[in-house]
């Protein structure tokens, strides 16, 4: 059983700037904890990070190999990308989407997501504490569909 943690543009800047609205918590800490917490869960962790559209959608596609249940944190994709949203489709795999920031407390723009049509499920506004809470959900996706 495998879970992969994917995050996309930006993110990597993490904890580095606006600590007020995204923490002071830094990506690599984040998919620290993601590990540690994958081991208590005796599942497979895989972490990875991309700002190109393209190598997201590559990341999706290469779950089609083995049953893998997916943490997206697509950034500012979250708001455009039917790319994306196609992509996570096609693979018949379990999405749970996840955000730092509740974004339906933000800027209009950031309301609509076009991952929320096509995940399982989704978790926002609980900072780095929503990867683990995905990660939960998925452990028992998995399990019940296996
Ligand atoms: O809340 C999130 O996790 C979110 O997915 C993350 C986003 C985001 C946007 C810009 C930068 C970063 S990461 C960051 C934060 C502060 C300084 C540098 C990078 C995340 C937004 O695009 C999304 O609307 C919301």
């Amino acid at each position: 059983m495998k879970i992969l943690i994917l995050n996309g543009p930006n993110l990597n800047l993490l904890g580095l700037r606006q600590p007020e609205v995204y923490g002071q918590t830094t990506l690599d800490e984040i998919h620290q904890a993601c590990q540690a917490h994958g081991k208590m869960l005796g599942v497979e962790v895989k972490c990875a990070q991309s700002n190109h559209e393209g190598e997201l959608i590559d990341w999706i596609h290469k779950t089609r190999a083995t049953p893998t249940g997916i943490v997206l944190n697509a950034g500012a994709y979250t708001h455009t990308s039917i790319a994306l949203m196609d992509a996570i489709a096609s693979v018949e795999r379990p999405v749970v989407e996840v955000h730092l920031s509740n974004i339906h407390q933000r800027e209009e723009f950031r309301h609509t997501s076009y991952i929320s049509k096509v995940a399982r499920g989704m978790i926002c506004g609980l900072g780095p504490h929503g990867y683990v809470l995905a990660m939960d959900a998925l452990a028992q996706v998995l399990k019940n569909e296996s």
